[in-house]
């Protein structure tokens, strides 16, 4: 029996082996096509009409883009098989392939034989034979929609499903699923034959490495409805862990690209919320072969010239993320002017007489210009005009001249003798210096300077060490509303003094939403005075030298080109397409600046409320309700969670009922025997750690995550020093969207928060924290989430660590986790 099966599967991979055979020759064929089309075009040089010319080009550059692609070998770069019945029409689409979704009627025979009207061959990219019969059909053409979507209750032509597993040139195995067991179906005169145990499992069953793998095999079908849906509007995308939603969302790249790649290429922006979870799934879209045309970027890297690299605790996190932000920094922008050494008196000589300002009336033009709405950087021209016109009504000149036309002559040569000062170009410069985004947030260490913006009445003494005095002009003053509590701007304040007075230093991933916000409320510097037509000095050097290292000395000053470039970089804001993922822990502000990226966009949003560290979504659901508009919204749900096997979803599940009660956890779709294991620390907890470390190594073949409260990341990594890079030591908010073969899970306690009293009571945790508390939905449940990630990481084995604060019992359960 055993031999016959093989010898069925045997020749199930001969066939499928000659037909990958068949194109490989064909894509040789269509090589050597280019290859003697270059050569010939090499020889006929300047013959043909250019557009001629310029299509043998493109022919040629396609081929060289196939040849490439094929070169690197992909794995399985054909990897799936549909027969089907004859379909309702004859009609055939662009890809050789008939479109009809459902069979003709009578397809199947009343005595339950059919026959294979066409078997469509499904790989990474598509490929015609040289009669245009479709040889591979790529996988995001609407032919080999059916290979995904196909299932039992509604087969539509597919009669057997088969996934096609190969590297490189040779076919390993073959894999099938037969949708219409109830019919016999033929082809070329021959029943078709069935072999296999089922190509997902043998997916999810695989050890994993540190880079997440593309899912093109073995999509399921209601995440191709996602990967597919038309890309009008908002896609919103909700599920719980491991159901897929990253890898959807990436392969939801990919295929708009192949939809409209003239309107996607380059425009599709993936938002993600770690750098690692940036490095741990940058290989998928270059295996779809979408290299490089799609920006996936942590959001701590979302502005141009600034990398997240500093943490911020939690309590200043919730903080620089709140959008009354927003509003602090408004004010900010502003009152930054008056950092530092501001020129208190203004002096000009015009028509030979002295005119002055004093610290009073440039504090009144001061008002004045910024009485407009323009970002801070645009007024400039605007308080240069106001300046001149204090100076012109001071100056008394006005009055001596009754017509009017002579009086305006008069300004203008006034205006015209006062701008030729140096004098009044260093005042201005200095009175209302170009502010960038970095200097204004760094100007928020001093902790007086932040208590104005924030609308909070300054103590004494509270400056920034060694800055100057953050009293400034407005003394003790502060305008408008209170913004913050006064330890949130101790807290918030404090954290700033990462940076220097020029801003320099690292950022923390929130800094970054506040740093485009700024950006936003500076704007631009204001143009040169020279038309933007007329080249610069140093540019006319390098037109007539030719010569592009000739620069003036300000070019080469390290810090004035660090600020220029920061200045200068237009920063990308009109994304055709932006898709955001874990989307559940946006904060406010980070919503306005993912949100200002995609103005013009369609979206695409994944996330899972039940995985949020935030204890008080709201303000964030209205941040996001504002990034997206009034746009329509379209809603799915994915409901399979395929990283967990259900031994480990079973325990995951207690935690999701304790932090979200009633919600329903997704569906674990395999299950390996293997129960998750408790143990309970005896001694010392680094030594105890690196021991489990050490067993989950032995028992997998893949990666091991450990998984501890944030604020011992560090200590972790120190424990496991040197057992080698198949284990990595992460704090709970680290790990979001990661996955392991085999997690240990470090004191349930300490990353829920939840302390000595069970779920109810708080002792800080990893939870974002914030105001609120148990049944409010504050930190006590937001640690449980924290929580439920945490043990939702692993595809194979779990093993729970507990500490004191634990609780375990003799088993070494945690009270945590108990039934
Ligand atoms: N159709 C599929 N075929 C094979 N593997 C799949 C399929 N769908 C998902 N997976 C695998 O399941 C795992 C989880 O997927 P993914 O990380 O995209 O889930 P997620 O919903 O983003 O999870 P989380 O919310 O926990 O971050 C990955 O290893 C992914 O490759």
């Amino acid at each position: 029996m055993a031999a016959q099966h093989d010898s069925v599967r045997d020749r199930e991979i001969r066939e499928e082996q000659h037909h990958l055979d068949g194109v490989y020759r064909r894509l040789e064929e269509k090589i050597h096509e280019a290859e003697f089309l270059m050569d010939d075009a090499s020889k006929r040089a300047q013959v043909g009409t250019p557009g001629a010319l310029a299509e043998r080009d493109a022919q040629v550059f396609r081929a060289g883009v196939h040849l490439n692609r094929l070169n690197r070998e992909f794995e399985d770069f054909l990897f799936g098989r549909i027969d089907l019945l004859p379909g309702a029409d004859a009609e055939r689409g662009p890809d050789g392939a008939y479109t009809s979704v459902e069979p003709a009627e009578g397809a199947v025979r009343p005595d339950g034989t059919a026959d294979i009207a066409e078997t469509l061959h499904v790989g990474r990219m598509g490929v015609l034979d040289a009669d245009y019969t479709p040889l591979v059909i790529d996988w995001r053409a609407p032919a080999a929609a059916p290979f995904y979507r196909a299932t039992p209750v509604a087969p539509g032509r597919v009669v057997r499903r088969r996934v096609i597993r190969s590297k490189g040139r040779k076919v390993l195995g073959v894999e099938d699923d037969l949708l219409r067991p109830e019919v016999t179906a033929r082809l070329g005169g021959e029943e078709l034959a069935v072999t296999g145990d089922g190509a997902l499992m043998a997916a999810l069953g695989r050890a994993r490495g540190h880079a997440m793998r593309d899912i093109v095999s073995s999509i399921q079908a209601e995440q191709d409805l996602v990967i597919r849906a038309p890309a009008a509007s908002v896609t919103e995308v909700e599920g719980g862990p491991g159901t897929g939603k990253t890898a959807v969302a990436l392969h939801r790249a990919a295929y708009l690209l192949y939809q409209d790649r003239r309107r996607y290429a380059g425009g599709i922006l993936v938002v993600s919320p770690t750098p690692l979870l940036v490095s741990y799934t940058e290989g998928v879209l270059p295996s779809l072969g979408e290299e490089g045309q799609v920006a996936v970027r942590a959001l701590g890297s979302l502005v141009e010239g600034a990398e997240a690299t500093a943490y911020d605790e939690q309590h200043v996190a919730r903080v620089k993320g709140s959008p009354r932000m927003a509003k602090v920094l408004q004010r900010a922008a502003r009152t930054a002017l008056d950092a530092g050494e501001v020129p208190d008196s203004l002096r000009v000589v015009a028509f030979r007489n002295r005119v002055e300002l004093d610290a009073a009336e440039l504090r009144q033009v001061r008002r004045q210009v910024l009485g407009g709405t323009a970002p801070v950087n645009l007024m400039r021209p605007r308080a240069r005009r106001f300046l001149l016109d204090a100076l012109w009504e001071k100056s008394g000149a006005g009055r001596r001249y009754t017509d009017p036309e002579l009086a305006a002559e008069a300004r203008e040569g006034f205006d015209d003798d006062i701008s030729a000062e140096d004098e009044f170009t260093a005042f201005l410069d200095a009175w209302w210096p170009e502010l960038t985004p970095r200097r204004v947030l760094a100007s928020l260490a001093d902790e007086a300077a932040l208590a104005r913006a924030a609308g909070v009445p300054v103590r004494q003494g509270r400056t920034r060490p060694g800055r100057p005095g953050g009293q400034g002009r407005d003394g003790a003053r502060t305008r408008g509303r209170r913004l913050m509590e006064r330890g949130e701007v101790t807290a918030v304040a404090e954290s700033l003094r990462r940076l220097g007075d020029d801003g320099e230093g690292p950022l923390s991933v929130h800094d970054v939403a506040l740093l485009d916000e700024l950006r936003v409320l500076l704007g631009p510097p204001p143009r040169p005075t020279r038309r933007e037509s007329e080249p610069s000095p140093a540019e006319v050097l390098e037109q007539l030298t030719g010569l592009d290292e000739l620069t003036t000395a300000a070019d080469r000053d390290p810090t004035a080109r660090r600020e220029r470039a920061e200045r200068h970089t237009e920063e990308r804001t009109d994304y055709a397409h932006v898709i955001v993922d874990e989307a559940q822990d946006l904060t406010p502000m980070q919503w306005r600046m993912v949100g200002r990226r995609g103005r013009h966009a369609t979206w695409t949003v994944v996330g899972d409320p039940a995985q949020s560290s935030w204890p008080d979504t709201r303000e964030a659901d209205e941040a996001r309700a504002d990034a997206l508009g009034a746009r329509s919204r379209r809603r799915f749900e994915l409901t399979v969670n395929y990283r967990n096997p259900a031994e480990i979803a079973e325990l995951a599940d207690r935690a999701l009922a304790l932090a979200m009660p009633g919600m329903a956890p997704p569906k674990a779709v395999r299950s390996t025997g293997l129960r998750p294991r408790f143990t309970a620390v005896e001694g010392e907890l680094g030594a105890a750690v690196r021991d489990e470390a050490q067993r989950a190594l032995a028992e997998v073949d893949g990666t091991v995550g450990v998984v501890v409260a944030m604020h011992r990341r560090e200590e972790a990594r120190r424990w496991l020093a040197g057992l080698g890079d198949r284990v990595v030591a992460l704090g709970s908010l680290e790990a979001k969207g990661l996955e392991y073969d085999a997690t240990l899970v470090v004191s349930p306690a300490e990353i829920a928060g939840t302390g000595r009293g069970g779920a109810g009571s708080s002792t800080g945790g990893d939870a974002e924290e914030g105001p609120g508390g148990p049944g409010t939905g504050g930190p006590a449940t937001a640690g449980l989430r924290v929580l439920y990630v945490a043990l939702t990481r692993a595809t194979q084995r779990l093993t729970v660590l507990s500490g004191e604060l634990d609780l375990p019992d003799a088993d070494g359960v945690p009270e945590l986790l108990r039934d």
